[in-house]
């Protein structure tokens, strides 16, 4: 039982966290690690999820998570364990204080709201374990992501099921961690929202799990609100993030048609501080078990609120993403002369986004849809989905599988899907097949910082160039561009955000000041903030200037697998060679020396310079 504290409130004991998926284990993960006073079990119906957690080889990959897991789950001479993980959900929710509710929910796909409503399936079964488990007063968190109102029917089941003289607490507590930095979310997070009923008991009960989290994060970012704000926030939250997109991933379909391009434009409005850098990265498409499913819940909810235009507002960004998927499919198609009918095509990365091993929908699965559609035979290299888990996506989402078996190949390096490729696609941004020396380029003309990407813009088409601060002629390379330099031996200071400027000797000019406010990376940033790795590896090439001189950002790759030669690559592949970056994370100049043809997009298309 838990005891009421000096405030009045109880403290937290012992918690019981019901789904030990993405959100439930890196959650309690963390939380055990933080708070070794509390008793953490995660429960799952899932056994094989289940041993997993208690393996050497945890079910999901996450940066940063077997570091926090291991301790608090093994413990160490001066530590006991306080983190479990088991089947036993009643034993468990008996002897909580505090439950989370960390199961999925999915969009409903038979029935009345199909394709767009929250499935609650599993929030209402775990509510009835709850309810005929629970022996003692018990505060539930709703930690997934559900329509506004979901607590009043978890209430409603509660006090219907459960022993009469138990009393529930409902919270909502949404998680905002994105995958691939999710330990450093949980860690810091932008913040904590708490959601509870204005009551006495209400406010008492938000009490007890703002002390849980006190425990590491800051008490001034824990904010509380109502219940039904916090649960509209999760879902307002995602519904703008999805939005940026899908808005920067419209405005690239106009620069590749224009010129212009799109890395260029999203780093001069992210400047604008009312816009701000994040969650601007042009892409093939957002994929993820979340922004997909809860945008069409939002448009679910505006239907159902007979607000038909604003269902139809926010229906429209995921119609966007759709579009983006399919363009760029087209682009391959059109750019291989239209047709894919046995040629191979090679697919880089498979994961939804890097750092994570999460496939759900992921833009890969639709572009390798397409290409089986068209006939190629597509190579499928992903450095951490396993082969079970991409035939899996295939045989749920494959309008023909048996055509699919018969056309796809998963392969364990990327050389081997890239062998005897007419093209590269490029779905996942890994590090690994980033080929640029630096983040970025900053260079001083005249006194001006200017980044930028088209030479014909500067240059006196000269062809000269710095590198490491002297000036050097050479011929001016057939597609246009030219890359100054990268960070010289005379490293100068290094900058907050993550980039380094590199003050040659013949450009003491341009101040830490200038260049932090040029920098494109505000790293500092928690939740979403993978939204800066999104943003890392833009401009890579730079104008060739004899009034230039080359500032240069460290280098972008920190990833454990080696990068890819691709080089090695090039000699592997049918002629000629196409790249196609989805994610922008080449130097389309480096690759268009070593004779690949790129597309990237919101770019233009086409070899640069013809
Ligand atoms: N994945 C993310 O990055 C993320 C981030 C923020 C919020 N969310 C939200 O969090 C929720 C969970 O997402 P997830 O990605 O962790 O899902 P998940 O599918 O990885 O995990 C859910 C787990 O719940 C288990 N489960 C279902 N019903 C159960 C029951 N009655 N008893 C015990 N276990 C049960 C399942 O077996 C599964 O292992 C969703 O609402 C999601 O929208 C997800
Ligand atoms: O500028 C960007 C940022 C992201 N993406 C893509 O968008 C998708 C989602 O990325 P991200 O938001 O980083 O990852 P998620 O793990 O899906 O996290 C989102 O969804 C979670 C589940 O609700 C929330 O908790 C997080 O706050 C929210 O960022 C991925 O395919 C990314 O590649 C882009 O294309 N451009």
């Amino acid at each position: 039982m838990a005891k009421l504290n000096g405030h009045g409130h109880k403290q937290v004991k012992r918690i019981c966290c019901i789904g030990a998926g993405y959100v439930g284990g890196p959650t309690c993960a963390v939380i055990a690690n933080k708070a070794p006073h509390i008793h953490v079990d995660v429960v799952d119906l899932n056994e094989k999820r289940i041993s997993a957690w208690k393996s050497d080889h945890l079910p999901i990959y996450e940066p940063g998570l077997v570091e926090m897991t291991v301790l608090p789950r093994d413990g160490s001479p001066d530590r006991p364990p306080n983190l479990f993980f088991t089947t036993d959900v009643k034993a468990s929710i008996t002897k909580a204080d505090l439950i989370f509710l960390c199961v999925a929910t999915p969009t409903k796909y038979t029935g009345i709201g199909s394709g767009r409503a929250a499935d609650l399936v599993y929030i209402e079964s775990a509510t009835r374990m709850i309810a005929e488990a629970a022996t003692s007063d018990k505060i539930v968190v709703e930690k997934s992501t559900v329509p506004c109102k979901t607590a009043a029917s978890i209430r409603e089941i509660l006090s219907a099921v459960g022993k009469p003289d138990v009393h529930f607490d409902i919270l909502s507590n949404p998680e905002f961690l994105a995958e691939g930095t999710a330990i450093r979310n949980l860690e810091q997070p932008d913040r904590l929202l708490i959601g509870s009923l204005t009551t006495d008991r209400g406010l008492r009960a938000a009490a007890s799990l703002v002390d849980v989290y006190a425990e590491w994060v800051p008490r001034e970012r824990i904010v509380t609100m109502h219940l039904w704000s916090s649960e509209m926030a999760k879902l307002a939250a995602n519904a703008l993030l999805a939005q940026r997109i899908s808005s920067i991933n419209a405005l690239s379909a106009i620069c590749e048609s224009t010129g212009a391009d799109i890395d260029e434009v999203a780093y001069a409005v992210g400047l604008d501080k009312r816009i701000g850098p994040k969650m601007l990265k042009s892409s093939v498409g957002f994929g993820g078990s979340c922004f997909r499913k809860d945008v069409l819940n939002l448009v679910y909810i505006a239907q159902t609120l007979h607000l038909p235009e604003v269902a139809t507002y926010w229906e429209q960004v995921v119609e966007m993403n759709e579009y983006q998927k399919q363009r760029f499919s087209k682009r391959i198609v059109s750019c291989l002369y239209t047709t894919l009918t046995d040629k191979r095509v090679a697919l880089l990365g498979f994961a939804y986004k890097k750092d994570t091993g999460d496939t759900r929908e992921s833009a890969a699965i639709s572009i390798v849809n397409s290409l089986v559609a068209e006939k190629a035979d597509v190579r499928i290299y992903d450095p951490k989905v396993d082969a079970d888990a991409i035939w899996m996506e295939l045989q749920w989402t494959s309008p023909n599988f048996a055509d699919t078996q018969k056309r796809v190949t998963v392969c364990k390096t990327a050389y081997e899907a890239c062998e005897d490729a007419h093209a590269a696609v490029i779905a996942t941004e890994w590090d690994e097949f980033n080929n640029k020396d630096t983040e970025v380029h900053i260079r001083e003309v005249n006194g001006l910082a200017v980044i930028g990407r088209s030479p014909s813009s500067y240059s006196t088409g000269s062809g000269m160039q710095f590198s490491n601060g002297t000036l050097e002629t050479s011929p001016a390379p057939k597609n246009g561009h030219r890359v100054i330099g990268t960070a010289s031996a005379a490293d100068g200071g290094h900058l907050q955000d993550g980039l380094s400027m590199t003050p040659t000797p013949t450009s003491p000019t341009i101040t830490k000041q200038r260049a932090r406010g040029l920098s494109m990376y505000d790293n500092s940033g928690i939740n979403g903030s993978n939204a800066d790795e999104n943003l890392k590896p833009w401009m890579g090439s730079q104008p060739a200037s004899p009034q230039a001189t080359t500032h240069t950002a460290k280098p972008t790759h920190g990833s454990k697998n080696p990068r890819l030669d691709w080089a090695k690559v090039a000699s592997v592949m049918q002629k000629p060679m196409f790249v196609f970056d989805g994610r922008n994370v080449v130097d389309a100049v480096k690759l268009e020396d070593l004779g690949f043809r790129v597309e990237s997009i919101g770019k233009p298309g086409g070899l640069r310079g013809e």
